[in-house]
């Protein structure tokens, strides 16, 4: 769509955006001197009754409920060729989904930024709305005379709480919507948005919205040291069946505040966390803080392989990771049932991708170790088949470790698979591991294993 040049009485500025169903303009109000965002429905919807119909609905809400948490609606009209507009509260500071690319928030402003969306979703549903499509980049930010505040926008999908309980189509943004607003039919009630809450929550705290559900890794494996409540809430609003989910956004919101103003919340949140910095530089402190690390480089077993050495003080353990696949971790994997009912407790993984290690259908390359009491040989605490086929079985004994290693050098198209189970020479203790390589390298394997130290 080219550049309009007014709106009736607003003048067009520049566009600010493209969505499925609409254009949004900056333009400024001449007569009040004030600017304004104008949301234009795409021309080949304007024809569509029900898309028109809900592009009003999304305008009449907004200009009921009239919060200082929401978009306002200043007024609707019509264009010439039939396409309706309405003129909005212009967001000056681009939406919280921009605000999390930059890196990690201090702990006090995600919270922050949590309570404010979670009043803007409780006058929805005092409202008795559903929004049904909450999201990061559904939520803007404006600039205001007391510092930033939150604008919940996009009701596109808002539906009536009394509509919404009989047949609803699937709608939503995967990642963020409750696992029943995916069903066709299903009946919805107003703690889908709690779903999407906690999602949202997740991604502020973490940088990454949550796994597919069931979620099971706690924000505060990603994000070590917040408050247990915190990670409990969140857990709760994602759950899959939704009544262990808060009943609805004021709950939500009401624990999020009482977390922010616990007196030791500051605590949980290291120095470091106080300034902004890249997601990366960040996970890169969070590895040194929680297991300490030190960087290895130059001669190893294995050429052009720099090793990073990570060390679970609580596990007794230390380990030489490639450096490359050393951009995530977990400090407290469950072992696989095998190793598990071996006695194995849970163990500590560095890898390229910590949430789907089991799977050996999702990539993720890195290093698995866990402790099993006595001696035991690789049949007893390996699963015989994390990949289709047989493994290459080899023994292998090094100055301090000797055992057995199961090789599928290539397994589901995503690199190769390696269990090992190894001692210490007349220790009876037994190092569980597994390692996943892009590439098969049993030199790197051995060095891994070499490198392994229990204290
Ligand atoms: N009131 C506003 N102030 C400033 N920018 C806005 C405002 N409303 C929308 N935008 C921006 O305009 C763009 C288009 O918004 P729109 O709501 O049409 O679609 P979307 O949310 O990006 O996508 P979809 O509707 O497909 O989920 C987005 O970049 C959005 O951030």
């Amino acid at each position: 769509m080219s550049q309009p040049e007014a709106f009736g009485r607003y003048r067009v500025i520049r566009r600010l955006g493209s969505g499925s169903f609409a254009t949004v303009w900056l333009a400024q109000d001449d007569l009040l001197n004030y600017p304004v965002a104008i949301k234009v429905l795409a021309e080949n919807w304007a024809h569509q009754m029900d898309i028109q119909h809900r592009f009003l609905e999304e305008a009449r809400i907004l200009r009921q409920t009239d919060s200082t948490w929401l978009v306002a609606v200043h007024d609707v009209d019509v264009l010439a060729d039939g396409r309706p507009y309405m003129v909005m509260t212009y967001a000056d500071q681009g939406s919280v989904a921009d605000l999390i690319r930059r890196g990690p928030l201090p702990l006090d402003e995600a919270l922050r930024l949590l309570t404010e969306i979670g009043q803007g979703i409780t006058v929805l549903h005092n409202h008795g709305t559903i929004h049904r499509d909450i999201k990061p980049s559904n939520v803007l930010l404006q600039s205001s005379p007391v510092g930033q505040r939150v604008l919940v926008a996009d009701l596109g999908f808002a539906k009536a709480i009394d509509e919404a309980s009989g047949f609803t189509a699937a709608a939503g943004t995967p990642g963020y919507m409750s696992p029943e607003q995916s069903i066709p039919g299903g009946d919805l009630d107003v703690r889908s948005d709690v779903y999407s809450l906690g999602a949202v929550a997740y991604e502020l705290i973490t940088g990454k919205p949550p796994s597919r559900p069931p979620v099971r890794i706690p924000p505060g494996r990603i994000r070590p040291g917040l408050p247990r409540e915190l990670d409990d809430l969140i857990l709760s609003a994602l759950s899959v069946d939704r009544e262990s989910r808060p009943g609805d956004a004021k709950t939500f919101t009401d624990r999020v505040r009482a977390i922010r103003t616990a007196p030791d919340l500051t605590k949980a949140d290291p120095w470091w966390r106080r300034y902004r910095m890249p997601w990366r530089r960040a996970a890169a402190l969070v590895t040194a803080a929680v297991v300490g690390m030190g960087v290895l480089t130059g001669a190893t077993g294995a050429p052009g392989v720099s090793l990073t050495t990570v060390r679970h003080t609580a596990q007794g353990i230390r380990m030489g990771v490639p450096s490359v696949w050393a951009e995530e971790f977990h400090t407290d994997l469950e072992a696989r049932p095998a190793a598990a009912e071996a006695g194995a407790g849970p163990g500590l993984l560095v890898a390229t991708d910590t949430e789907d290690w089991h799977s050996t259908e999702v990539p993720s390359y890195g290093v698995y170790a866990t402790v099993v009491p006595g001696s035991r040989a690789l049949d007893r605490v390996a699963d015989p088949d994390p990949c289709p086929g047989t493994p290459d079985r080899r023994e292998v004994r090094t100055d301090s470790w000797e055992g057995t290693v199961w090789d599928w050098p290539e397994c589901n198209g995503n690199g190769s698979f390696t269990s090992a189970a190894v001692h210490q020479p007349g220790v009876p203790t037994t190092v569980y591991m597994e390692i996943r390589q892009p590439d098969y390298r049993p030199d790197l394997v051995n060095e891994i294993i070499d490198r392994t130290v229990l204290s």
